[in-house]
């Protein structure tokens, strides 16, 4: 299949064609491509997506991988990386390679599975991650995310075996005795409504240890979903120092605060919980500065049950695939340049999926984009979303922003709006 996209602006730049065939960027045109008039909107490499729970195996009520891969691709997504807290845990070669598989027969976006560090994320015992690496899944990233890898001793050994394959371990830095019973951030909040409160520092105290660790044994760190100023400060100095860390942002830290909890409702309910509004904006300068690598989505379907209940009996999680781009939009305008980098080609080099955030001015590169309509609003309705799940935080909020088209190697994943298959 071939297409001619025409008028497109690339990155915000003046209107142009820009031809695909083959599954690549062409110079030329293509007799019997399909013309697409994509006057006004915007192409972008394919999203990227370092965080993203897909659920399956073993919760398949909430989501799939087929499901998930649907919201990532009509999200602008051309891959996504699967953590591992499924149902059994993606800690061994046999589970990686189940995901990777089930993401190519859905074949809407790139699937890369994340390994687990511990067996079972129990945090005891490290994963066999050179078998996972090894195998057909290709694993380079290793996290235990939902928990964190709170022994020192087990983070330095997995930070210094993953440096054979240039994997990266991406933590979820929570120090578990500080957040015990924890059911929002700790603050004047949590205090006028009598909910645990889960303490900056108990994040902060884990990024501080790992980076020193990393810098230790000179391996490669990534930092999953930060959301406090204090973090912000210790990455900043680490990078500075030279460490080789990496860190992510989610769109839900990036706009929301704990204020949201007053409500009680868990749909607002999210680990590591919502800040404080001066947490919100040192989040922004640092994405902005680039102490902050990449918005990641931690797209974390839950079945009603899970969340339509009391708020401490809820699990933690929000949907993102589908609203990140355009909540990034409304936080920081049309700066495209900026959300390819964060959104796209970091995450892509972060992962090591060579093929996407590839430059979408050279010809040969992987047709893997995205064409967004900055001037469309749309209004987020849960049963509208792709996703099996339906806990958006963001229901009834007009924002900027419409996936108009992906395409993955070529392919049209999302034609007006929709979803091709
Ligand atoms: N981010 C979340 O709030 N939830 C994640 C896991 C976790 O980090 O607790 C999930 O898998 O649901």
């Amino acid at each position: 299949m071939a297409y001619l996209l025409k008028g497109v602006s690339i990155l915000g730049g003046t209107p142009t064609d820009l031809h695909i065939a083959d599954g690549v960027i062409s110079d030329k045109a293509e007799k019997g491509a399909e013309v697409i008039d994509a006057t006004g909107l915007v192409a972008l490499p394919g999203l990227v997506d370092v965080h993203t729970h897909l659920r399956e195996p073993g919760r398949e009520d909430a989501e799939t991988v087929e499901t998930g891969s649907r919201a990532a691709a009509l999200g602008g997504y051309t891959a996504v990386c699967a953590m591992a807290n499924t149902s059994p845990v993606a800690d061994t070669a046999g589970v990686v390679e189940q995901v990777w598989r089930l993401g190519r027969e859905a074949g809407l976006v790139d699937v890369q599975p994340i390994g687990a560090v511990t067996v079972g994320l129990a945090g005891k015992q490290m994963a066999e991650l050179g078998a996972m690496a090894t195998s057909a899944a290709n694993v380079r990233i290793f996290s235990d995310d939902g928990f964190c890898v709170a022994d020192p001793k087990l983070m330095r050994r997995a930070l210094e075996y993953v440096k054979a394959f240039d994997g990266v371990i991406a933590q979820h830095a929570e120090e578990p005795r500080l957040t015990e019973g924890a059911q929002m951030h700790e603050g004047e909040v949590s205090t006028r409504l009598g909910l645990t409160g889960w303490p900056a520092v108990a994040e902060e105290a884990i990024i501080a240890r790992d980076v020193l660790l990393a810098e230790h044994v000179g391996s490669r760190l990534h930092v999953c979903h930060v959301s406090t100023a204090g973090s912000v400060e210790v990455l900043r100095q680490a990078k500075a120092r030279g460490v080789r860390v990496t860190a992510e942002v989610t769109p839900h830290h990036l706009l929301l605060t704990d204020e949201l909890a007053a409500g009680y409702d868990p749909v607002f309910k999210v680990n590591p919980p919502l800040r404080t509004a001066a947490d919100v904006a040192a989040l922004r300068q640092a994405l902005l500065d680039g102490v902050i690598d990449v918005v990641a989505t931690d797209h974390a379907p839950h079945a009603v049950q899970d969340k339509e209940c009391e708020w401490s009996y809820a699990r933690p999680g929000m949907l993102g695939l589908e609203t990140a781009l355009p909540i990034v939009l409304s936080v920081f305008g049309e700066k495209w340049d900026l959300i390819a980098d964060r959104m796209s080609i970091a995450p892509a080099r972060i992962a090591g999926l060579a093929g996407h955030g590839g430059d979408l001015t050279t010809a040969g590169t992987p047709a893997n984009l995205t064409l967004v309509d900055p001037t469309a609003r749309q209004v987020v309705d849960p049963a509208g979303l792709a996703s099996r799940s339906r806990n958006t935080p963001y229901a009834g909020m007009t924002l900027p922003g419409r996936i108009v088209a992906t395409f993955l190697r070529g392919e049209a994943t999302v034609l007006d709006g929709k979803a091709v298959k």
